[in-house]
C-alpha cells in the first residue's frame, strides 16, 4: 500500500501586504510539515494576494513575490515536503499565474495557469495571459538573486506533472477545475494520482456545492486525489473568499475546512491510499481504453519518494460527509467575518449604523452582533490572533480582554435612530430593542429640528415651502421633502461616527454601515447620497426575500428575538405623514412587490434578458395569472426605473458581493448609466408582441393548457415557442461561478 499524507490550506491572505501573506505561508508549511504532511498546497497567488488588481501591472508587485519565494527557500520550510506556492511570474516579458512546485530548497517545477478567470467579478486577462502551449515544458531562467541563493539556474515552465518515484502529480488551477476540457482528464490518462488546485475563489450565496461537485465529480470520473485550497477572508475588495479547502478522493470528500471563519491560517491533512486510486481506475474499462491512447503530457522526473509503506496504525482517511451552510448562516456568517477583516485592517475602531428598526438596517445590526459572537468564541477557543485585534480595537487596558459579546458590542458599535415626526413609534423601540439585545451603543435622535432649519432656510432662499402629497403638495414637493430628512440622516451619521471616539476619549474613528438592499438598487428605490452612501455595506447584494429568512433565522440562532417582530413588519421608508387613510409601504411606492424585482434581477442579469426576451420569459411564468398586456406593463415599468435610476448604482456604497444578480456598477455589473428611459424600440416591440398575441388568442391557450399540464405534474420540456424561455427559478446561472 502507498500511503501519501497531503495537506491544504484556507489563507487570509491581504493583497499587497508581503509580511503577512508570507508569514501565513511561512505557519501553513509548518503546520503542514507538523501533521506529517509531505506534501503542501496554498492558495491561487498567494503570496501576493489574489485581489491585487492592476498591481499585478506593477513589477515590484512580481519581484516582491520573488523575494518571499526566495525567503522561504532559504529556510528549511521546504525539506522533505513539496510545497506548491502560488505567484505570479513573468516569462519572455509575459505575466503568467503560476503554481510553484518546491521541494528540498529547489524549485522543481512551475505551472502557469492555463483557462483564466474572466466572467463576473474575474478579469485576469487584464494582468495574466493564459499559458497555451502544450507540447512541451520549456526552461526558465530563475532571476539571478534567486539563482545564486538556491544554486539553480532554470526550471521546466509550463504544462506536465511531477513524476516521483513513488506518484505522480499536478496542477489545476481554479478556474481549470471548471473548464469543459479540464486538463485533468489528459493527466489523469497519463497516470497522475494527485491533482492540486490552487484557487482564488469568493463567496456567493447557494454556490459552495458547485465547487463541491466539480471535485467530486472530477475524481469520480477521472479517479484521483484532488487537493483544493483557497482563500479565506476580505483581501481588500468586495469579495469575501470562503475558504473551504478540501480534499477529495475517488469521488468521496476526505477532508473539508471551514468555509467561514477569523483565522488567518486553517490547514487539512489527509493520509491518501494511493493503490486505491489506481485500483479505481483499473476497474473501470472504459477508463483503460480510453487512457491506453491518450495525448502525450509532458513531466518532470524527480528522483525522490514522498509515500510511506502501510504500518500498523495507518489508517487512510475515511468519507466524511460534506457540511453545507443553510443560506442564512450564508448571510450570517460570511459578511460578519469580511466585517472583522475590514475593520481590523482599516484600524477602524468600529462601525456606526443608522438604525430604522426597518428589515434592513435590522439585518445589519444582526450581522454586527454576529461578528462579535464569533469573535468572543474564538477568544474562548483560543485563537490569539483574533484576542489581539479584539484589544486593540475595543481598546482594553491592563491586560483585559473581551469575554462578552454584548460588552464587546457597547464598545466597538454604535446604532443610531434618527426619527421625525413622520417615524413611528413601532420602528423606534424595535430599534432600541435591537440594539439592547446586541449590545450597542444606541442613540435616539429625532432630527425634526434639523429638518425644518433647511426648509426655513430654502422658504427664506425662495419664497417657497415644499408641501408632502398628503397635504396637497406635488409629487416633486413631496420626493424634495423626503430626501432632505434622508440625507441630513447621512451626514449626522458621518459626523458622529467621526466624532464620538473623540466624546468618548477614545482614539481613532469609527466606519459607517449602510444597508440598502440588491432589490433597491437594482430599482433605484433610494436617496443618492442618504443612508445607502456609507463607506461599507454588508448586504447590499443579498436580495429583500433571503434578509427576511435571514431575519427569522437570527431572531433564533442568535438569539436577537426582536428580529422576529422586524421581519413581521411592512417595509415601510417612513418619510412621509401617516395619516388614517395614508401609510407608506415600500411596495406600494415602487409600483413592484420585493418578490417580483428579485424575479426581474435575476432574469436581467443572470438569464441576460433584455426587455423584449424579459417579457417573453414573464409571459410564459406568469401565464393564467396575468395577461400579456398586464406583463407588458409590469416589465416597461421595471426597466422604466431601472434606466432612470442607474445612475445612483455608480456612488453605490462597496458592498460584499453575495449574488450572482448583483446590479453593482463598479466591478460586477458592468452597464452604462444614462439611458433612454423610454426604450422605444424595445417598448414598440413588446407591444407588438402582446397585440399579436391578441390577435389571436392562441398562443395563451397554448400556454395555459401547458401550465396546466405543468401543474398536473405532466413535466414536458417547456415549448418556448421561439420565446426563448428560461426557467427563473433555475439555479443554473449560466455564469462564470
Ligand atoms: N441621469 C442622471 N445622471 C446622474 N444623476 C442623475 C440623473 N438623473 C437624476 N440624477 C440625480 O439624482 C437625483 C434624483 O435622485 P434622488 O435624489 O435619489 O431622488 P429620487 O430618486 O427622485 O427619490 C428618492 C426615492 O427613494 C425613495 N426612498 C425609499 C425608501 C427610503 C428612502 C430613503 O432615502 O431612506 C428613499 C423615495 O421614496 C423616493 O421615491 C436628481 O435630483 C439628480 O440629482
Ligand atoms: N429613522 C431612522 N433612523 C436611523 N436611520 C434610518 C432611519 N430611517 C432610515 N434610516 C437609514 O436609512 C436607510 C435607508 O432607509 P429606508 O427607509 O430605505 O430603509 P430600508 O432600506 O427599507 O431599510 P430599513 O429596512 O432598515 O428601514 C436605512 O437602512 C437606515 O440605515
Ligand atoms: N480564480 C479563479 O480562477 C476563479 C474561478 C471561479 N470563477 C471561482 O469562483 O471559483
Amino acid at each position: 500500500m502507498r500511503l501519501l499524507r497531503v495537506a491544504t490550506c484556507n489563507l487570509n491572505q491581504w493583497a499587497m501586504d508581503f509580511d503577512t501573506n508570507l508569514r501565513n505561508v511561512k505557519e501553513s508549511i509548518s503546520r503542514a510539515k507538523a501533521a506529517g504532511a509531505v506534501v503542501r498546497i496554498g492558495p491561487e497567488l498567494e503570496l501576493t494576494g489574489y485581489g491585487c488588481e492592476d498591481h499585478f501591472l506593477e513589477q515590484d508587485t512580481t519581484a516582491h513575490a520573488w523575494e518571499c519565494l526566495k525567503d522561504i527557500l532559504s529556510g528549511d520550510y521546504t525539506d522533505d515536503i513539496l510545497c506548491s506556492i502560488g505567484m505570479p511570474i513573468i516569462f519572455k516579458s509575459v505575466r503568467y499565474n503560476c503554481q510553484v512546485f518546491c521541494l528540498n530548497r529547489k524549485i522543481i517545477m512551475i505551472r502557469p495557469k492555463m483557462s483564466l478567470a474572466n466572467d463576473g467579478n474575474y478579469r485576469e486577462f487584464r494582468w495574466f495571459s493564459a499559458w497555451t502551449y502544450k507540447d512541451e515544458l520549456v526552461d526558465f531562467q530563475l532571476p539571478i538573486d534567486v539563482s545564486e541563493v538556491i544554486d539553480q539556474e532554470t526550471v521546466p515552465f509550463g504544462y506536465g506533472y511531477l513524476q516521483f518515484l513513488d506518484v505522480s502529480l499536478a496542477a489545476e488551477t481554479c478556474e481549470e477545475l471548471f473548464t469543459a476540457n479540464a486538463p485533468r482528464i489528459d493527466l489523469a490518462f497519463s497516470g497522475v494520482e494527485v491533482f492540486m488546485n490552487a484557487s482564488g475563489s469568493h463567496h456567493q450565496l447557494r454556490k459552495l456545492n458547485l465547487r463541491i461537485d466539480s471535485m467530486r465529480d472530477a475524481t469520480r470520473l477521472c479517479g484521483g486525489v484532488y487537493m483544493y485550497a483557497n482563500h479565506q477572508g476580505c483581501d481588500g475588495g468586495r469579495l469575501y473568499y470562503d475558504g473551504c479547502c478540501c480534499i477529495a478522493v475517488n469521488g468521496d470528500v476526505v477532508a473539508q475546512g471551514s468555509q467561514f471563519s477569523l483565522k488567518d491560517v486553517e490547514v487539512l491533512d489527509a493520509l491518501i491510499d494511493l493503490d486505491a486510486v489506481s485500483s479505481y481506475r483499473a476497474c473501470v474499462s472504459s477508463f483503460r481504453e480510453q487512457a491506453s491512447h491518450v495525448t502525450k503530457v509532458p513531466c518532470v522526473k524527480v528522483q525522490y519518494k514522498l509515500c510511506q509503506t502501510f504500518r500498523d496504525g495507518m489508517i487512510p482517511t475515511d468519507p466524511i460527509e460534506v457540511m453545507y451552510h443553510c443560506p442564512e448562516e450564508e448571510i450570517a456568517f460570511g459578511p460578519s467575518c469580511w466585517l472583522w477583516d475590514y475593520l481590523r485592517r482599516s484600524r477602524a475602531s468600529g462601525f456606526l449604523l443608522p438604525l430604522s428598526g426597518g428589515a434592513d438596517s435590522s439585518s445589519v445590526a444582526a450581522i454586527v452582533g454576529c461578528m462579535c459572537q464569533l469573535v468572543i468564541k474564538d477568544i474562548d477557543k483560543g485563537d490569539e490572533q483574533v484576542k489581539a485585534d479584539a484589544m486593540r480595537i475595543g481598546q482594553y487596558r491592563d491586560g483585559e480582554f473581551p469575554t462578552d459579546s454584548r460588552e464587546l458590542a457597547k464598545r466597538l458599535f454604535y446604532t443610531v435612530y434618527m426619527g421625525t415626526e413622520n417615524s413611528s413609534e413601532d420602528t423606534r423601540s424595535r430599534a432600541k430593542r435591537l440594539a439592547e439585545e446586541i449590545g450597542s451603543f444606541h442613540f435616539d435622535v429625532p432630527i425634526d429640528s434639523v429638518v425644518s432649519a433647511f426648509l426655513s432656510l430654502f422658504e427664506r432662499l425662495t419664497g417657497k415651502r415644499p408641501r408632502y402629497k398628503v397635504d396637497g403638495g406635488s409629487h416633486t414637493e413631496n420626493l424634495g421633502l423626503q430626501n432632505i430628512q434622508a440625507r441630513i440622516r447621512m451626514v449626522l451619521a458621518f459626523m458622529m461616527a467621526s466624532l464620538m471616539p473623540w466624546v468618548h476619549n477614545k482614539s481613532g474613528f469609527y466606519l459607517v454601515l449602510g444597508s440598502s438592499n440588491v432589490d433597491e438598487g437594482l430599482r433605484g428605490y433610494l436617496t443618492k447620497y442618504d443612508c445607502s452612501s456609507a463607506d461599507i455595506n454588508p448586504i447590499g447584494s443579498v436580495s429583500k426575500q433571503d434578509l427576511r429568512a435571514f431575519l427569522r433565522w437570527a431572531a433564533v440562532h442568535l438569539q436577537y428575538s426582536s428580529l422576529a417582530e422586524v421581519e413581521a413588519a411592512p417595509p415601510t421608508a417612513e418619510l412621509e405623514p401617516i395619516r388614517t387613510d395614508y401609510s407608506q409601504l415600500d411596495e406600494v411606492d415602487m409600483g413592484m412587490t420585493y418578490e417580483e424585482l428579485s424575479i426581474y434581477g435575476r432574469l436581467r442579469k443572470i438569464f441576460r434578458c433584455g426587455p423584449v426576451s424579459m417579457f417573453q420569459n414573464l409571459c410564459h411564468r406568469w401565464c393564467g395569472r396575468l395577461s400579456p398586456s398586464e406583463v407588458a406593463d409590469k416589465v416597461k415599468h421595471f426597466f422604466k426605473y431601472y434606466a432612470i435610476n442607474r445612475h445612483k448604482m455608480t456612488v453605490l456604497t462597496p458592498s460584499y458581493h453575495a449574488e450572482s444578480y448583483s446590479p453593482e456598477d463598479n466591478r460586477f455589473d458592468l452597464r452604462q448609466f444614462l439611458y433612454n428611459s423610454t426604450w422605444p424600440y424595445q417598448f414598440r416591440k413588446i407591444d407588438q408582441l402582446v397585440q399579436d398575441i391578441d390577435k389571436d388568442g392562441k398562443w395563451v391557450e397554448d400556454r395555459r393548457a401547458d401550465s396546466q399540464l405543468r401543474q398536473r405534474g405532466a413535466a414536458r420540456p417547456a415549448q418556448g415557442g421561439g420565446m426563448g424561455v428560461v426557467a427563473a427559478g433555475s439555479a443554473n446561472p449560466g455564469v462564470g461561478l
